[in-house]
């Protein structure tokens, strides 16, 4: 059945694209245009969602890669969103689609800009006015300016949108311009840069929000009150990662449409506890060992340039480090979804969709993503907590798939945007061999938990102590006394062997304990005869002071100018102007 809105809006009537003449309709959901003079079989229909409208103009109007306009009074141009599938990313190119009507009447021309306006602002309420934009200059290639301001500001002002632009003079500007300016009358941030640049951003944002709700960000136990504006991420960095796993592709124009469109993706963030009244908020990577050292022994290369990555990722790797640690966690419903189904989170996921509805009907479920008194943190019980002790190589978790064009299914491939959970992986002490096996998976499609030192858990919170209730502390100096360029205070590296798990099940406190996985430390002689006893964290890349940290994810904290990956397969068959096809061609 039609709505008086659909019916209100609807408008058909017989325009000229080029020299070819076309049936054009518009119902209240969709713009679809179709060959008037073929014959039935040959007859081709474009159809667009007006949700994917980008923006209508009077005239010949062409924005990318120059804008011109010829105005006319009989010709109107239509903008919106076209896909392209990417053979080199997992996600789908969107890019500025322009079609050019022209009309019998220039009244006919005026009705057609009308009610497509009309149509936009009924369907698309969430998309932007106004945008805060911060560009990092020296992100990535350091085109940071030249991306916004050839592909992207162009396609905010043909979608009607105002943005105030600021670029960053130094490090943190845009995280404490969002803490202490006014931001009243902005819909949402944009930042230009890569993942370090949106780091600052979702600190500010979080940040900002619990300050204006009153909250005591720093305790553990409070559950954060998700933030009321969304941010777009434009890619101009070395990485991008974030980009990447919430929208499969790392491409400026892809991503600017997402935010005109207002896409919206609700994300899953980790709130990180480290030291009294500190916390930093992480989506993709919480590591400690491996990834800890690499990001500590890059920053003595940074004159390198992204290559100092893969430079410190070797030297790390020769070096062949692992620690000891507790680690605590408190595990997800196994049966809402595992780290090991094989699934993907992709656009539209029921997984996260599930998530979003307990969200909003039980808030009182302890179990819940928002339970405003029973997070982990704050109910007291210890009953559910799992403890691992012993020796690994590294100690990882993760809100997202953290995938990136080195490792396109990333750190944890069936980990999702949105339902409250981060997957943590822990990596036993192992020969090089096994660890070089485990690192290598990650740039194929092997699976990389299955091997016999790695572990994955589906997880809510996580606890990280130095074992021995912090003895080895004495040593923490060690690997950031090398990063400062400082003698750290070194140890042999022995074989303090041992793991057990413990789970204790209820008041009755039973206990599990399974086999030692640990191996000895194997050491070449040459680069590992000394190593640090303790390692540091890596937060989303940047170094934690303390190696004692506490963890938990909140649930949709925040939402993105994104909806998630669009699998491409469905595309194979449509053609550039997405002639109508059988499936969803959305
Ligand atoms: N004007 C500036 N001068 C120096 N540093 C800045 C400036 N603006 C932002 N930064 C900092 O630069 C760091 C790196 O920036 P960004 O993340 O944009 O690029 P990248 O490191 O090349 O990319 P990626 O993080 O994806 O690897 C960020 O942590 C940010 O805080």
């Amino acid at each position: 059945m039609k709505t008086q809105m659909e019916t209100d809006l609807r408008l058909e009537s017989s325009l000229w694209v080029g020299n070819k003449r076309y049936l054009a309709v518009l119902t209240g959901w969709h713009l679809k245009w179709t060959e008037a003079d073929k014959k039935n079989r040959d007859k081709k229909t474009v159809s667009v969602p007006v949700a994917e409208v980008v923006g209508v103009e009077e005239g010949r109007v062409e924005v990318l890669p120059h804008k011109s306009v010829e105005d006319t009074d009989r010709d109107f141009t239509v903008f919106y969103v076209k896909r392209s599938n990417s053979r080199t990313s997992s996600g789908l190119l969107w890019r500025l689609g322009r079609t050019q009507f022209t009309c019998p009447s220039r009244v006919l021309r005026d009705q057609w800009t009308k009610h497509l306006r009309t149509a936009l602002k009924t369907h698309s309420p969430l998309r932007p006015h106004r945008l805060l934009v911060f560009i990092n200059p020296f992100g990535g290639k350091k085109k940071g300016r030249q991306i916004y301001h050839s592909l992207v500001a162009p396609v905010f002002e043909l979608a009607g949108i105002s943005s105030h632009v600021l670029v960053t003079e130094r490090a943190n500007q845009a995280r404490d311009h969002l803490l202490k300016k006014d931001l009243t009358g902005f819909d949402g941030v944009v930042c230009v840069g890569g993942d370090g640049m949106f780091s600052e951003v979702l600190q500010g944002v979080i940040g900002r929000t619990q300050q204006e709700a009153g909250l005591c960000e720093n305790d553990p136990a409070v559950a954060l009150q998700p933030c009321p504006l969304h941010i777009g991420i434009i890619p101009a960095g070395s990485t991008d990662c974030v980009c990447y796993a919430t929208v499969g592709v790392i491409d400026p124009v892809t991503s600017a449409l997402h935010v005109v469109i207002g896409d919206s993706q609700p994300l899953d963030v980790c709130s990180v506890h480290h030291g009294p009244g500190q916390v930093r908020y992480s989506v993709s990577l919480v590591g400690y060992g491996f990834y800890g050292d690499v990001l500590a022994e890059s920053e003595k290369h940074r004159w390198m340039g992204p290559f100092r990555y893969d430079y410190s990722g070797a030297v790390v790797f020769l070096s062949n480090r692992s620690y000891r640690g507790t680690v605590q966690y408190l595990p997800a419903d196994p049966l809402m979804s595992s780290p090991r189904d094989k699934t993907r989170c992709l656009s539209g996921c029921g997984v996260c969709a599930k998530s979003t509805e307990r969200l909003f009907t039980n808030s009182s479920d302890s179990g819940s993503l928002y339970s405003s008194n029973s997070g982990p943190f704050s109910n007291g019980s210890e009953d559910e907590w799992v403890s691992v002790d012993g020796r690994f190589k590294s100690v990882s978790l993760t809100c997202m798939s953290s995938s990136c064009a080195k490792s396109p299914l990333g750190l944890s491939p069936s980990a999702h945007l949105a339902d409250g959970t981060g997957d943590l992986i822990l990596v036993w002490d192992t020969n090089p061999l096994g660890f070089l096996a485990f690192l290598y998976r990650h740039t194929t499609d092997q699976d990389q938990f299955d091997l016999p030192f790695v572990e994955v858990h589906r997880v809510k919170a996580v606890r990280f102590a130095l074992a021995g209730g912090g003895e080895e502390a004495e040593d923490s100096e060690g690997l950031r006394g090398a990063v400062d360029g400082g003698d750290g205070a070194y140890v042999e590296n022995g074989s303090i062997a041992g793991s057990q798990q413990h789970l204790a099940a209820g008041a009755n406190g039973q206990t599990m304990t399974c086999e030692d996985k640990t191996t000895s430390p194997f050491t070449c002689g040459l680069c590992c005869r000394k190593a640090p006893a303790v390692s540091v964290w890596n937060c989303d890349g940047e170094i934690l002071p303390s190696p004692e940290i506490c963890c938990r994810i909140h649930g949709q904290l925040v939402r993105l100018y994104a909806r998630g990956i669009e699998d491409g397969t469905f595309l194979e068959d449509c053609t550039e102007e997405r002639e109508e096809c059988n499936r969803t061609c959305r």
